[in-house]
């Protein structure tokens, strides 16, 4: 199996360079599939409070037989949960629901910015950090400002950003600012989901030309970035090649041409965490 090099985040803790998203992967097929993921040779599996599928990613833990300490189980509090003592709850009961005793990444979903309360959920996870309940703590879907208002308030930096980028969507502002503060960019649904550039020139012409499939040309256009990718996919092929994106390496021609893919606004569904909230 191949080994998936790490990245160092700004806690000293290490992380695994592509990582493995579980949402919507529920029930026995869902365990399944987040089986065969770990097996595969996936270290990070990324979860949320949100997926309801908690108990499943902790089962599939159970059953890979991989050592507890080799794993990066990341999860999410929920916009719900922002208040102080409910983001306390929120890690504990995923925990619960893990049957872990400790998460290794703990982000806040979103930042809810018309609540107000996700410095409370960001206080929370300092202080659950210091109780050894997570190792390493972050954010997911934060702008530049929000990112700003919880470092003031506790002088504790994130580890992690999670953020939309794929090709359509790369996130060069957001990249320049967790390059300035040091925060490592996670990208969620990296290859574009629904609208995976696929079958774009770009992305085929680089296949064909490091005879790899085009899913592997968009998530080695992430490494190269420095963007750590959590691809989902519930077929043990595709999540067997998502992971086999370490042994070539794309021209900057390539890559400029798989970056040329931006749209002015490629979001997927208009989650603009400004103004799109979730509970
Ligand atoms: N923090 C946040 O707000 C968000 C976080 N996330 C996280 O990001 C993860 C990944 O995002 P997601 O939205 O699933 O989108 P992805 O970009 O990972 O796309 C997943 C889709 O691509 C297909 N696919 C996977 N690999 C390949 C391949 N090599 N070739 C062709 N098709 C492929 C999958 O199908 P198949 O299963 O059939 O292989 C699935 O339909 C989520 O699971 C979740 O953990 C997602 C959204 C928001
Ligand atoms: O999957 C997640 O983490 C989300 O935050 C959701 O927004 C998800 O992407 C979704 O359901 C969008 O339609």
């Amino acid at each position: 199996m191949a080994r998936i090099p790490t990245y160092d985040l700004n806690d000293g803790t290490t992380i695994p360079a592509i990582g493995f998203g579980t949402y919507p992967l529920r029930g026995d097929d869902g365990t399944e599939a987040i089986r065969t993921a770990i097996e595969a040779g996936y270290r990070l599996v990324d979860t949320a409070v949100n997926y309801e599928n908690e108990r499943e990613v902790g089962e599939a833990i159970r059953r890979s037989g991989v050592p507890r300490d080799e794993l990066v189980v990341a999860s999410k509090i929920p916009g719900r949960h922002h208040a102080y003592d409910d983001a306390i709850a929120s890690v504990r009961e995923s925990l619960d629901r893990l049957r872990l005793e400790r998460t290794d990444l703990h982000l806040i979903h979103w930042p809810n910015p018309s609540q107000g309360r996700f410095v409370e959920a960001w206080r929370a996870l300092v202080q659950l950090q210091k109780d050894g309940l997570v190792r390493s703590i972050g954010v997911s879907n934060f702008t530049e400002e929000h990112l700003e208002r919880i470092i003031d308030d506790t002088g504790v930096t994130p580890a992690v950003n999670q953020v939309e980028l794929h090709p359509r969507f790369p996130q060069d502002h957001m990249r320049a600012v967790h390059a300035r503060l040091g925060i490592r960019t996670e990208a969620w649904s990296p290859m574009g989901k629904r609208r995976a550039p696929l079958e774009e020139d770009a992305v085929r012409a680089a296949a064909d030309a490091h005879g790899v499939s085009p899913g592997q040309v968009i998530l080695r256009w992430h490494v190269q970035l420095g963007s750590l990718p959590i691809p989902k996919s519930a077929d043990p092929a595709r999540q067997a090649q998502n992971l086999d994106v370490f042994g070539f390496e794309l021209t900057d021609d390539e890559m400029a041409a798989v970056s040329g893919l931006a749209e002015d606004d490629g979001r997927l569904f208009g989650g603009d965490p400004d103004t799109h909230e979730e509970m």
